[in-house]
């Protein structure tokens, strides 16, 4: 079969085409010839934390690669056998002389799917950046992503050995996911219900213990303003840096939702915790299901159920209507977003009846 080409620029033009790319190729056996990678950011091509995504789907179907090099714009990537489960271990810091803090959840999410769907038990042992901005941080996967995968029929479990944060890294986490060929569920979820609860954990690594403290203690006091009582843990964390992050749970009758905000020098413990609660009560004032970040999350599961998944979100975000787009380039399934009240979104994705078709000879 031809390469697939897929345009990196498309769209937010960021990591994320890749990503799904290689998870999809990965699943069905499909060539991919990607060009024009991460076109829309700063530093274009492939980072550390891409490169080790590279590395992590080839060595899971053995594909033979071009272009896998840091910076590089363009990749082939010709999976040569069916996924196979096993024992896995992978370090973003190795991608890059001298390190990098690369974000091991975006890495860990590239071949969660391929896994899952492979026969097999697989163990993922991942080092790098846990709690680093623009990814989903541990927390974030452990309660809100691998929880609504769950609920879809996808079996994992995620420990933190130790984490991993801006600009050293060196964190890092085990994966273990239970494979199989199973048939994903849909997820429907137009109408996310009643909230029932709000926790959260108040992290720091190297820091002194007033700040988790403190950021627990303003976000208890913003939600609490807004009439929701939250249950919200400070925590010391080891790590090889200096770090600090709130993470928000929020559980409604039918869904999850979670909220990040990380600390950096200079911004004090309050502005992280305020931060996370006005994304947490955006979120639950616009009354939509999904929060913007859960909903590009799941596209790519819900390409591969064979029935219809149908949410609303809370916003239509370019990274949703971005892995809309790679989904559909691989003809795995319709994603149909569309604007609906209030500046939130409805999103309707039919899989492919058939599930996934595994294209290896
Ligand atoms: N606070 C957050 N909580 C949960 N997920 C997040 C958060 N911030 C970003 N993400 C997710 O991280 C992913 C980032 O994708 P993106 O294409 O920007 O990748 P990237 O590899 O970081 O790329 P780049 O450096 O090219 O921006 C998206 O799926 C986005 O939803």
């Amino acid at each position: 079969m031809a390469l697939l080409r897929i345009d990196g620029s498309h769209g937010e033009g960021g990591g994320q085409i890749l990503r799904s790319a290689l998870s999809l190729a990965a699943l069905t056996g499909r060539a991919v010839r990607l060009e024009n990678i991460r076109a829309r950011r700063p530093k274009p091509g492939l980072a550390p934390q891409h490169l080790t995504a590279v590395r992590a789907v080839a060595m899971l179907c053995d594909a033979r690669i071009e272009g896998a090099e840091l910076g590089s714009q363009t990749l082939e990537f010709v999976p040569c056998r069916p996924v196979r489960a096993g024992d896995y271990a992978l370090d973003v810091g190795d991608a890059r002389e001298g390190g990098s803090a690369g974000a091991v959840m975006l890495v860990l999410q590239t071949v969660l799917l391929p896994l899952a769907l492979a026969e097999g038990t697989s163990t993922v042992s991942l080092s790098g950046g846990t709690h680093v901005p623009m990814s989903p941080a541990f927390d974030y996967v452990l309660d809100v992503w691998l929880p609504t995968l769950a609920r879809m029929g996808l079996r994992a479990e995620l420990s933190l050995i130790r984490s991993g944060w801006y600009p050293v890294g060196k964190g890092e986490v085990t994966l273990t996911v239970q494979g199989g060929r199973r048939t994903l569920r849909a997820l429907r979820v137009e109408d996310r219900g009643v909230l029932q609860s709000v926790t959260g954990r108040a992290l720091a690594a190297n820091l002194p213990a007033h700040i988790p403290e403190r950021m627990a203690a303003r976000a208890r006091a913003v939600l609490a303003e807004a009439g929701i009582a939250a249950a919200i843990e400070p925590a010391v964390l080891q790590a090889a840096c200096a770090g600090a992050g709130l993470f928000l749970t929020a559980r409604y009758d039918h869904c999850l939702a979670g909220f990040t905000a990380l600390g950096r020098r200079g911004k004090p413990a309050e502005r992280v915790a305020e931060e996370a609660c006005v994304a947490l009560l955006a979120h639950y004032r616009s009354g939509a299901a999904l929060e913007q970040h859960l909903a590009d999350q799941i596209v790519l599961p819900a390409a591969l159920c064979p029935e219809e998944s149908l949410f609303s979100v809370e916003r239509i975000s370019p990274h949703l209507t971005t892995h809309a787009w790679v989904v559909e380039r691989f003809g795995l399934a319709r994603v149909d977003v569309r604007p609906a009240e209030n500046g939130t979104g409805l999103v309707r994705i039919r899989g492919n009846p058939a599930g996934v078709c595994h294209a290896h000879p």
